[in-house]
């Protein structure tokens, strides 16, 4: 059973109050971990350190110093791999490869990747023409916003929140983190980091415990935090934006999503089904950027659904530690009954269930985990709920079309717009409907292929803001113009 402090100042520490909730292994839904709940009196303490970190040895540091610093942090992060891995894997029920091939490799890229970003992007100058013939010149200096309110989700924990941390660090700002209250084990290891590596106390901060009236509405409301970065729900966004209004205080946000994946008949037919069995299944469907609506061009559609349903039903669940491919269970016995609602919604309004629908058999150590069928159904109309609203689970709706018109109109019919996957071999098509489809990201013949100095982040109710490269220091610092005259 392990014990999760709060992180404030560079110490562990318990809740100021002494309360504690539990976590439950999504595998079986034993109480594996007791965490600290933070007070507002010990998120008050997380900011006013964070605030002197500012004013103190870490904002002394020249740029340098501190690149070298995020280096060693991924390099920490990277010697503790075996850590981490097994950490979020605990923590998530997910499978080692995932672990091992995406999640935790780009927890060290997110400190690398920043710290060469903010070492290598120039702020720009202007010369100015004066009557007196001498002229003025203009330049950018960039400085850190301040203390970052950071508020991640439980889905790709530690992918998510370091996306976030580690840029804002890379700008000299400092943070703190309130992770999910699903999934707090990887943000405790890396204060471990953080401490090892020589990150000055007070910088990096983690707040533990839930969203309304608790550690995520504290950080939002204090008046100290300079800057909120949210990734979760839509209505949570709602809420924060709401809260970042007093204070007038900046927001970016990466939220939810119902991404159509498109198969066009000219595509290569294995990697449709492959990328699209991904994006639909990864993390079992607990991706932000994970396809739930299916298009499928009607002369390969039967074939298409067929591929899909055999893939589909070739899962082999399990712990995640026992076979590296095991299927995992979804995060919580509550996600797991909001998705099976959505699976009966689905018969109730009248789709034809390919595939699943249900929760698996088990053997009797994992009975009680939150485990779920990846479903597949076709037969709905574009109206149906679970074809309008994010499910976030390992389900998909496969529809036919017949018109390039027809398809982008289908896709864009949705308030949601974050991604979207296109497979075909017509790259003259490709391009044209690539600025078609209203999504911040769209993937062609792949999905989830990820360079990080890219724009990352969501149109409609997707998101505000983007993530990533030059984009991540535009939120992450303020601009401050120089004018000097000659
Ligand atoms: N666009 C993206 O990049 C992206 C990436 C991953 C996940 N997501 C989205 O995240 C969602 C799944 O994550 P989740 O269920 O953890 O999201 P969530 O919105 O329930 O929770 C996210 C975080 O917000 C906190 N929170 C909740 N209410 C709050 C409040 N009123 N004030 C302050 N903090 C509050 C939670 O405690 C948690 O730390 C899905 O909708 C998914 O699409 C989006
Ligand atoms: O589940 C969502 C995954 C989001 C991925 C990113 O935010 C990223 O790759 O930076």
């Amino acid at each position: 059973m392990h014990q999760i402090e709060n992180f404030i100042n560079g110490s562990f520490l318990p809740a100021s109050s002494g309360v504690r909730f539990d976590k439950r292994s999504p595998v079986d839904n034993s109480v594996i971990a007791s965490i600290a709940e933070a007070t507002r009196a010990d998120v008050d303490a997380a900011v006013k350190a964070a605030r002197a970190a500012l004013h103190g040895e870490w904002g002394s540091l020249s740029q340098d110093q501190r690149v070298e610093l995020l280096y060693g942090v991924a390099d920490e992060i990277t010697r503790r791999f075996d850590d981490f891995v097994a950490a979020e894997m605990e923590d998530t029920g997910q499978p080692e490869h995932v672990m091992k091939h995406v999640f935790i490799p780009r927890g060290a890229a997110n400190f690398k990747v920043f710290a060469d970003v903010i070492k290598n992007v120039p702020t720009e100058s202007f010369m100015l023409d004066t009557p007196d013939g001498r002229g003025a010149l203009n330049y950018a200096l960039r400085v850190p916003k301040g203390v970052i309110g950071v508020i991640s989700p439980w889905n790709a924990p530690f992918l998510l929140m370091t996306w976030k941390v580690g840029p804002a660090l890379a700008c000299g700002n400092t943070v703190v983190l309130k992770p999910s209250e699903e999934t707090p084990f990887t943000a405790a290891l890396l204060g471990e980091v953080m401490n090892k590596v020589g990150i000055p106390k007070g910088v990096y901060n983690v707040v533990n415990g839930f969203g309304p009236a608790s550690a995520g509405e504290f950080v939002t409301q204090h008046q100290g935090v300079d800057a909120i970065t949210f990734t979760g729900e839509t209505s949570t966004g709602t809420a924060i934006m709401k809260a970042a209004a007093e204070g007038t205080r900046d927001v970016s946000f990466e939220m939810g999503g119902k991404n159509a994946g498109i198969v066009f008949a000219d595509a290569d037919f294995d990697d449709a089904v492959n990328g699209i069995f991904r994006s639909a299944f990864l993390n079992t469907g607990q991706v932000c950027l994970g396809t739930e609506r299916v298009y499928v061009e009607r002369p390969v559609f039967d074939q298409f659904v067929a591929a899909l349903k055999e893939k589909a039903e070739a899962v082999q669940f399990g712990r995640p530690e026992i076979n590296g491919n095991n299927y995992g269970p979804l995060i919580s016995r509550e996600h797991q009954h909001k998705v099976l609602s959505y699976y009966q919604k689905a018969v109730a309004e009248g789709a034809t269930v390919v595939t699943g629908g249900g929760v698996p058999e088990m053997p009797a150590d994992l009975a009680e985990g939150n485990w779920v069928q990846p479903t597949i159904w076709t037969g709905l109309p574009e109206t149906a709920s679970v074809v309008r609203e994010e499910i976030f689970g390992p389900c998909c709706h496969i529809s036919p079309f017949d018109s390039e018109d027809e398809v982008v109109a289908k896709a864009n019919d949705n308030e949601y717009g974050l991604s979207t996957t296109l497979w075909t071999t017509n790259l003259t098509r490709a391009h044209r409907m690539a600025g078609r489809i209203d999504v911040g990201i769209t993937w062609i013949n792949s999905w989830f292929l990820r360079d990080l100095r890219t724009a990352f982040g969501g149109s409609k109710q997707s998101g505000i803001g983007r993530e990533g490269g030059v984009h991540s220091l535009e939120f992450y610092t303020e601009l401050r113009n120089v004018c000097i005259k000659l």
